[in-house]
């Protein structure tokens, strides 16, 4: 690899009691790719990202943003340094608008001489800002942006989750299994939507169990198997079969494999 990582972790440990969710795990995230994190049930691919996003903090190791050290103690203040992270649970609050949701926590607020949070939202703003991200992902399927998430699709809810992380993760989008619960045709549309993310230069960690969709759109393949990174393939080097092969143990990836 010529280019330095621009999302690093190196001997990353997480245990929860006896089992070890994390075990000397390391990560490398490069400019501008797709990489999928792919494993078994159990393998720790959760807890990885979750250590990347703030929502654990690893007992042991580093992570390393743009080459600089950083610990998060919350997804809040990953969420400060540019990645976003979209969980297999949506976080989302299904009684509030679309426009609301993609704001959670960051509300835009009209000027004023009150405290920050005791100013009046500012509705225009917020609204103008989420209608223009949705249709800059091409995501105006969604007609009314006061509609409330709990009356959209299962693939609209997965597409506004999609664009908020897309909108605010300047640097790092990351997604864990995306298109778990979505029918082919808006599958379809958030494998778009990462592909448009990428091409606008952010890179993305798609998390999934789908082999078709890990093989059709990710640069690289990170496989996790019990705790830690196997090895890192291209797709166009390897099938899906040897990839499943490395994920649950049938098969041990040659030296040359785990340095890709
Ligand atoms: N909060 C927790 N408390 C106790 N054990 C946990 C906790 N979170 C994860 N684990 C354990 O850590 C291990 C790794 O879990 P993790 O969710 O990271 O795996 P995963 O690869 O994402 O699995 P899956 O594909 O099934 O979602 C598992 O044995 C899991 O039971």
């Amino acid at each position: 690899m010529s280019q330095e990582p621009l999302l690093k972790a190196r001997g990353l440990y997480k245990r929860y009691g006896k089992v070890t969710a994390l075990n000397n795990c390391d990560f490398d995230l490069m400019p501008g790719e797709i990489l999928a994190v792919i494993g078994d049930n159990g393998a720790g691919k959760s807890s990885l990202i979750k250590a990347l996003s703030g929502a654990v903090q690893p007992d042991e190791g580093e992570i390393t943003l743009e080459g600089r050290r950083v610990q998060f103690s919350s997804p809040l203040e990953a969420r400060g340094e540019g990645i976003e992270c979209v969980y297999q649970t949506l976080a989302m609050s299904p009684a509030l608008s679309i426009a609301d949701n993609m704001f959670m926590g960051r509300e835009l607020r009209k000027p004023g001489i009150m405290g920050k949070w005791f100013r009046q939202l500012d509705r225009p703003a917020m609204e103008k800002f989420a209608r223009e991200k949705l249709s800059e992902l091409g995501l105006m399927t969604i007609q009314n942006i006061n509609q409330a998430v709990e009356t959209l699709s299962g693939g609209q809810r997965q597409g506004v989750a999609v664009a908020r992380a897309a909108a605010f993760g300047s640097k790092v989008v990351i997604l864990d299994e995306p298109t778990a619960a979505l029918g082919v045709k808006e599958s379809r549309r958030v494998l778009e939507l990462i592909r448009d993310v990428r091409a606008r230069g952010i890179p993305i960690i798609l998390i999934s169990h789908n082999m078709p969709h890990v093989f059709e759109v990710a640069d690289r393949i990170h496989i996790h198997r019990l705790g830690s990174r196997l090895c890192v393939i291209r797709p166009q080097d390897y099938s899906m079969s040897d990839a499943v092969a490395f994920m649950t143990g049938a098969k041990v990836p040659e030296a040359a494999e785990v340095a890709a």
